[in-house]
């Protein structure tokens, strides 16, 4: 699916003389194409089932984990706001690559729900695309955040003569950890006479700790990539947050969505559980920020909005809940930024690549042992040092 009918102008692109598309000259070169990759959610009650299958198929989720999952979509009338918020960040991407003079045309793909990345990229090769830029909606490294993508990615391209690179991971980027500062000052300021007391409870989607442990690229810390990572965000927002309002706010990562059997471990301590902790060690007041997303689709208005929010008012602790980066106009302009330092990376240039005070530096592709996939290790994924070879053993 393409955003406007501008975008249906650049599907008859120049050839060159050697057959690539014609994007010298463009401060986006290499590249030919954009593509943003996402998660997909249903759109109607009809959709849920499928929706539902779709992403658990092979992955030993619990029937009644499914069924209760279920009833969230249904409480919204069977539709994730996340596609709509695709649709909000393609528009402001499309404007920002306007403001700056790039016409690139700019594709959308999910993983499990239409418009399908499968049928995008087929499109995108019919269409003459040889080499795209992908952001993927997912900021942090880890099987289901990053090689999931990728193996998707993989899947995607055969037969269509598609090449795919893309941007670094882009949590700890300034653009993001931004949009975060100001959205946590927002919901401080929502909490009125207790907002100075109030703790900053960083949030996440949990994954198995033994998904969580294999994150990132070795050598790593015993938490993984992926708490580490989250670590540092968290730090980053805390650190700004409290010298812009001269308060020394206190914060914690906490974990949401569990899914999985009850005998597998996942990261902890699930968000309902630590706000309880909380409360009884004497906090005055939370405000709960999302970091591990980067809209505010069902994990946000469900699993925070509803249960955590309900948590929170069972025990009289005030709660508030801090935006996602969405459309953010420093997110926004960021991942342009991001885009632009790729391209700069794949004609050999070395551009600078900005994060935030300690945080750690994204890489443009994933060594091959990063992130494994423990459930089928020989699946093949793109984005990767020395091409898409077999996870080592
Ligand atoms: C790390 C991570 C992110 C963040 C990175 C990213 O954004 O990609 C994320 C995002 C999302 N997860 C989403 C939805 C679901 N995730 C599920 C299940 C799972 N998620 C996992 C991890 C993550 N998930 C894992 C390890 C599982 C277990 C099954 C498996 O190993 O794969 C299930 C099955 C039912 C359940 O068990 O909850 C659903 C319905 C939606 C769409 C929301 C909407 O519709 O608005 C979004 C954006
Ligand atoms: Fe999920």
């Amino acid at each position: 699916m393409t955003l406007d009918d501008r975008t249906t102008a650049h599907d008859t692109p120049t050839t060159r003389a050697d057959g690539t598309n014609g994007s010298a000259g463009s401060p986006l070169a290499p590249y030919d194409s954009l593509l943003l990759v996402s998660f997909g959610g249903p759109e109607q009650p009809d959709d849920v089932v499928p929706f539902l299958e779709n992403v658990t198929r092979g992955r030993g989720i619990p029937r009644e984990r499914l069924v209760e999952v279920g009833q969230h979509y249904y409480l919204f009338g069977g539709r994730s706001p996340i596609n709509d918020q695709c649709r909000e960040l393609l528009a402001a991407l499309r404007a920002e690559l306007d403001g700056r003079g790039i016409d690139l045309p700019l594709h959308w793909g999910n993983r499990n729900w239409d418009p399908y990345l499968d049928a995008e990229v087929q499109a995108m090769g019919a269409a003459g695309h040889r080499r795209t830029l992908a952001v993927l909606t997912s900021a942090y490294p880890s099987y289901s955040s990053c090689r999931q993508y990728r193996e998707n990615l993989y899947d995607a391209v055969q037969g269509t003569g598609v090449e795919v690179d893309k941007i670094r991971h882009y949590s700890d980027h300034p653009g993001f950890v931004t949009a975060s500062v100001d959205a946590t000052l927002a919901a401080l300021d929502s909490l009125g006479e207790v907002a100075d007391e109030a703790r900053l409870v960083f949030v996440t989607h949990s994954i198995p700790t033994a998904m969580a442990q294999t994150s990132g690229p070795t050598p790593r810390s015993a938490d993984g990539g992926y708490v580490d990572w989250h670590l540092a965000v968290a730090a980053a927002v805390t650190r700004e947050v409290n010298t812009r309002r001269g308060v020394e706010h206190g914060h914690d990562l906490a974990f949401c969505s569990r899914s999985g059997p009850p005998s597998q471990p996942w990261a902890e301590p699930d968000v309902n559980d630590h706000l309880t902790a909380l409360h009884e060690g004497g906090t005055k007041a939370v405000v709960v920020v999302p970091i591990g997303f980067i809209s505010d689709h069902m994990e946000v208005i469900y699993d925070l909005d509803t249960e955590a929010e309900e948590t929170a008012e069972g025990l009289g602790l005030p709660f508030a809940r801090a935006a996602t980066a969405g459309t953010h106009p420093a997110f926004v302009a960021g991942l342009v930024d991001l885009m632009l330092e790729r391209a700069a990376a794949a004609r050999g240039e070395e551009p600078a690549r900005p994060v935030v005070d300690g945080g750690p530096v994204g890489w443009y592709d994933c060594q091959p042992d990063c992130c494994r996939n423990l459930r089928d290790p020989g699946r093949l994924a793109l984005c990767q040092v020395g091409g898409p070879v077999p996870t080592p053993v």
